[in-house]
Formats: C-alpha cells, structure tokens, sequence
C-alpha cells in the first residue's frame, strides 16, 4: 500500500449487530486513494457504499481492518474531510450564510471577519451570488445542495467525501451540478470520493471508478477512466465514453443476473 495515500482501506470488514443477528456489510476491502484522485464508487443496494463512506469519515469504527486518512488510523471526524449527504440538511431557520458557516459555529468556534469572507466566497464559488440571505425554503433543491457543497468546503478540507450528492435532483441540474463539482475541483483540488448509482456519472466525472460486489461488499472491479481532462459535454457524447458506460453496466448486471 502506498504510504502516500490520501485514504487507505486496508483489508476492512464491517459487521452490524443488529435484532435478526450479525449483519456483514463490507468484506476484505483494501484499497487506496491517491491526494487530489476522484474516484467514484458504484455498486447494487445495500452493497456497503455509504457504509464505505463512514468509515472514512470517522463516523463509523470499522470492526476489522483499517481506513487511514494520511498515514493515520481514523478514529474520529477530522478537520480535513468534508461530507456532502444526499440531502444537505440545511438548518431551516438559518440562511445561506449562516448554513455554510454551521461547522465552525457547531464546533463552539468563533466566526471571525476572515470566516464569514471565506463563505462569500464560497457561496459565489458554487453560484450562488445574490442568495446570501436566503433561508433553504426559499432555494430550489439544486440550490439548497449548493450550500451543501459551500458548507463542506468551508474549512477547505483536503477530502471530500460525497454520498450520492446529485441523486434528488433532475436529470438536467444533476449534470450541471456534475460539471460545477469538475470546476470546483479544478479550482481547488481535492480528494474526492463519490458514491452514485449512476454510470454516466461516475465515467463523466471520475478518475478511477470501484465497482463493488453485492453484500458483503467487496472490490468487484477497480478501473481508471479513460477520458482526458477537462470533460466536457461532447465527453458525454463520446465513443469512449459509451463503450466504457457499458463495459460498467454488463459487469452489474452480470452480478445480477
Ligand atoms: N448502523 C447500521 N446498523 C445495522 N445495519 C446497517 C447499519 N448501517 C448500514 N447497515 C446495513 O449495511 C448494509 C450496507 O449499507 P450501506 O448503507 O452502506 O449500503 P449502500 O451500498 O450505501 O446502499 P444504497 O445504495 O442502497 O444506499 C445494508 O444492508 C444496511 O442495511
């Protein structure tokens, strides 16, 4: 395992108690994710994605094996790793601001001149100029996942972790958002690693995409995108791109078939 690694699994199981008996939701997952690599996970339902995700954000303890984020053995949530869920849980009463400087705000922290700059700057970094003061209510869901974004980029974490972020929007603001997410991580390079149910998505925005088994989860398919960068939208028109999408689908559905 490279020692380099901005997030490394090594040989990680997760079994849940739960009433009906152990429930074993990952097995045997060993990989690593280089600083800055976008890597996208896709697998079936209940296959351990998001559980894949806790773990590395230390919201989970894995029951076996290791997730270490720089070298170090994650045991609790860190400064360094943003998580943007599937809904952005706003706070209903807050405005756009105030949502994107809730981290620092919940940690008991000062919000000083600098802070409040810094989620301006986001919230126009993410496009939303001219909503500042806007309560969620008042922003389209596309909007509101803005603010998710902002709001997970606001101690400019290294990682970005991201669990099916674009799956409640509509198809058309799904691939905008996608596109926005390439800028922003153009802008400012991260380690993402993103969960989705979609091939399209995962192709159109990945460096590497691990496909998974079902449950117990383990790494089916680990495989580097062979699309050059910047992708645009004639990427998602392109041959390469077709051809990869369904290499992609033939192995989930073999698994199902
Ligand atoms: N805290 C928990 N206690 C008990 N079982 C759990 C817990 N968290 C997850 N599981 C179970 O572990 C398995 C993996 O769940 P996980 O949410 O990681 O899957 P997933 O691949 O993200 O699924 P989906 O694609 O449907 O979101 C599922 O069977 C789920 O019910």
């Amino acid at each position: 395992m490279p020692n380099n690694a901005a997030i490394a699994f090594e040989n990680v199981g997760q079994v849940f108690a739960t009433d009906t008996g152990p429930l074993e939701a990952l097995r045997g997952v060993s990989t690593s994710i280089a600083r800055h690599q976008f890597v996208a996970v896709l697998g079936p339902s209940g296959c351990g994605k998001s559980t894949l995700l806790r773990l590395t954000s230390g919201l989970l303890k894995p029951t076996s094996g290791s997730v270490k984020v720089f070298d170090l053995e994650v045991t609790d949530p860190r400064d360094d790793v943003g998580i943007v869920f599937q809904k952005p849980t706003l706070l209903p009463w807050a405005n756009t601001i105030d949502n994107v400087l809730f981290p620092l705000k919940h940690r008991g922290g000062f919000v000083a001149k600098d802070d409040r700059q810094r989620a301006h700057d986001l919230v126009k970094m993410v496009g939303l100029e001219g909503f500042e003061t806007r309560l969620p209510n008042e922003l389209s869901g596309g909007m509101q996942q803005r603010v998710g974004i902002a709001r997970a980029l606001l101690m400019d974490p290294d990682i970005l972790l991201m669990d099916e972020p674009f799956s409640a929007l509509d198809a058309l603001t799904r691939e905008e958002m996608g596109f926005e997410l390439l800028r922003i991580w153009q802008e400012r390079p991260k380690t993402v690693l993103f969960i989705t149910h979609s091939i399209s998505e995962a192709v159109l925005l990945a460096d590497r995409v691990i496909v998974m088994t079902d449950r117990p989860g383990a790494i089916l398919e680990d495989l580097k995108v062979p699309l050059d960068r910047p992708r645009t939208v004639e990427t998602t028109t392109s041959k390469v791109m077709h051809e990869f999408a369904g290499y992609l689908r033939s192995l989930l559905l073999k698994r199902a078939a």
